[in-house]
């Protein structure tokens, strides 16, 4: 499938989702999300495709929501259209693991949709915030949520109320992604990580990410309990028959999906 404002292309298992409005660092307008929506429920169900990466241009991951779209709107406007969430969480929702490449500018929507990702890889040009409060608003795509999970609240209420923005060190050191790299190779080793984990049994990947996912929404107790179901699923599964006897053949497994 084309779309006018994003590029998907394969590479192996990995499908690389760029957005594409670089002219307005890819402000995050109702088409371009949608098109995104509609792109990953195309991936979701293909077969060939084991992991996602996210990523925008070398200025801008992307710079928030596109603010000249909706700054006419009205309250009824963004309340009937269940504006931002409602297409904008498709990602979140993603069941095969995603990985965010961000570099240059992450920004109100552009910070939420990077943090709906599994995990963020960033160039050392990177830079966070949730700056809606300067427009007159406050982050409406799960800012306040994510954020203040991931770096605490005193960082996360200190960015949200300032709109003051994160270089990549601070945030790595934060906990906001899991590694800094040189701009030019970001692209590359985010490929590589998400080649790494589209080399595993796919089904089993997505048990993990479901686990860990799980983390966030329930008590220890219950989410124990949840991964230790996943845990005994993974024995009904052809892929850790495979991986087990791999081992103790010490040869690599070959894993079918299955
Ligand atoms: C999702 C919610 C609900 O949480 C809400 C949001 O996301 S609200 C949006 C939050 N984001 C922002 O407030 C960031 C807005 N952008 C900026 O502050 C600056 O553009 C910048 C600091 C990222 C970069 O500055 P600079 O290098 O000086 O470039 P500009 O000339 O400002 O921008 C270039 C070009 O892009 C357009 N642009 C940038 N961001 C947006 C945006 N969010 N929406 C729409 N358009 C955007 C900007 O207007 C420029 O275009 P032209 O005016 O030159 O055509």
């Amino acid at each position: 499938m084309t779309y006018e404002n994003i590029i998907v292309a394969k590479h192996g298992k990995v499908a690389l989702i760029t957005l594409n409005r670089p002219k307005a660092l890819n402000a995050l307008s109702p088409d371009l999300t949608r098109e995104l929506g509609e792109a990953l429920d195309v991936l979701e169900i293909d077969p060939t495709v084991a992991a996602v990466v996210l990523t925008g241009s070398e200025k801008a991951f992307a710079a928030g929501a596109d603010i000249k779209v909706m700054k006419d709107w009205s309250y009824m406007d963004v309340y009937s259209a269940n504006f931002i969430t409602a297409t904008w969480e498709r990602i979140a929702k993603f069941r095969k693991p995603t990985i965010a490449a961000v570099a240059g500018y992450a920004l109100g929507g552009g910070c939420e949709l990077a943090m709906m990702c599994d995990f963020i890889i960033a160039a050392d040009n990177a830079k966070f915030g949730q700056p809606e409060i300067t427009i007159g608003t406050i982050p409406g795509a799960g800012g306040t949520q994510r954020l203040t999970r991931l770096i605490g609240k005193s960082k996360a209420m200190e960015m949200v109320l300032t709109g003051r923005m994160m270089d990549a060190v601070e945030a790595e050191r934060a906990g906001l992604v899991t590694r800094i790299v040189p701009a030019d190779q970001l692209i590359s080793d985010a490929l590589k990580t998400a080649e790494k984990i589209a080399s595993m049994s796919m089904p089993i990947a997505m048990m993990a990410k479901d686990a860990v996912n799980r983390a966030y929404e329930v008590s220890l107790s219950e989410g124990i309990h949840f991964e230790r179901r996943l845990f005994h699923s993974t024995f009904a599964t052809e892929d850790q028959k495979e991986g087990m006897n791999a081992f103790s053949e010490k040869r690599p497994p070959v894993f079918k999906d299955k």
